[in-house]
């Protein structure tokens, strides 16, 4: 299950008369990968939470396939920075909880309960959490964590996943791991994944478009229609790689008034002789 949103005129204005987000437009059609980038404070993840329900926008519209959506839904599931996991519960059951609050709400049959227990064991093997199913959060490393937040996310199957950093508290090399992980996922499970991040790399790696969004008040600044079709550890490398994320560098860094690059300001401040 997958959905095309459009984001029609959304705007935020914070209490207090702080313009948050100018009228943003947006369509993102079903089982795309868009990446949102931005310099700090330019409304990336206030943007995600008023998609995600989380947050009030102050105008404009929300379609999912067509239907305006007003608050959270289970069409729309988010991850974070922080796992934000139960450290009570089990991997297993952190993956079922909320499944589970839904099922006995509903006084589920055995038919539902069953559709449940499957999926969440076939989401634990698309994760690689298998082998920690009984685990406690504290004794996970941070990546896997992060592992159970997604199957969380997906357990309902939501048509949007929306993903506020996700792997910004991770060390490089689990990242490059995760990103693997979650294209396989995005193959996988087909949903219209919306993915905010700081790292510009990251970005271009994971999503097929990628909007750089430009701040005070934030704005689509340029949108870049990503053009590799394979994802491969070279690829980082790759110049037609390289050119396209010191593209969207350069607009992030024109759009928070940095004229100079980093290389400028080594030579500026270079010792003389
Ligand atoms: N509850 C709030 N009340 C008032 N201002 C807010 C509130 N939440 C966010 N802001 C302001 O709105 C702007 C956008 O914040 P937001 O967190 O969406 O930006 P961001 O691009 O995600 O930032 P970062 O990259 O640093 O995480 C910032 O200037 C922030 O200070």
């Amino acid at each position: 299950m997958t959905a095309r949103v459009v984001l029609q005129s959304i705007t935020k204005t914070f209490p207090g008369g702080f313009e948050a987000l100018a009228p943003i437009d947006l369509a993102l059609e079903p089982g795309s990968f868009t990446g949102i980038v931005g310099a700090s404070g330019c409304g990336k993840s206030t943007l995600l939470r008023i998609i995600a329900g989380l947050e009030t926008r102050s105008a404009g519209r929300i379609l999912i396939d067509g239907e305006p959506v007003a608050g959270p839904g289970r069409d729309r599931t988010m991850v974070f920075q922080d796992y934000s996991l139960y450290p009570w519960l089990t991997v297993m059951q952190n993956i079922r909880f909320c499944r589970t609050l839904a099922v006995h709400a509903r006084n589920a049959t055995d038919s539902d309960i069953g559709d449940a227990t499957r999926r969440s064991v076939a989401l634990l093997n698309l994760m690689g959490l298998a082998r920690v199913e009984h685990a406690y959060p504290k004794q996970l490393s941070g990546g896997m964590r992060q592992r159970v937040a997604i199957a969380r996310a997906l357990m309902a199957k939501p048509a949007v996943l929306l993903m506020d950093e996700p792997f910004g508290a991770l060390d490089a090399q689990t990242r490059e791991v995760m990103h693997d992980l979650i294209l396989h996922v995005k193959s996988a499970e087909k949903r219209t994944i919306i993915f905010v991040t700081h790292d510009v790399e990251e970005a271009i790696y994971l999503a097929d478009r990628v909007v750089v969004l430009a701040p005070h008040p934030g704005r689509i600044d340029t949108i870049e229609d990503i053009p590799f079709t394979a994802r491969h550890r070279d690829l980082r490398l790759d110049p037609a790689f390289l050119t396209l994320k010191r593209r969207i560098t350069d607009r992030i860094r024109a759009t928070a008034g940095l004229s100079g690059d980093l290389d400028d300001l080594k030579t500026l401040t270079a010792p003389a002789g």
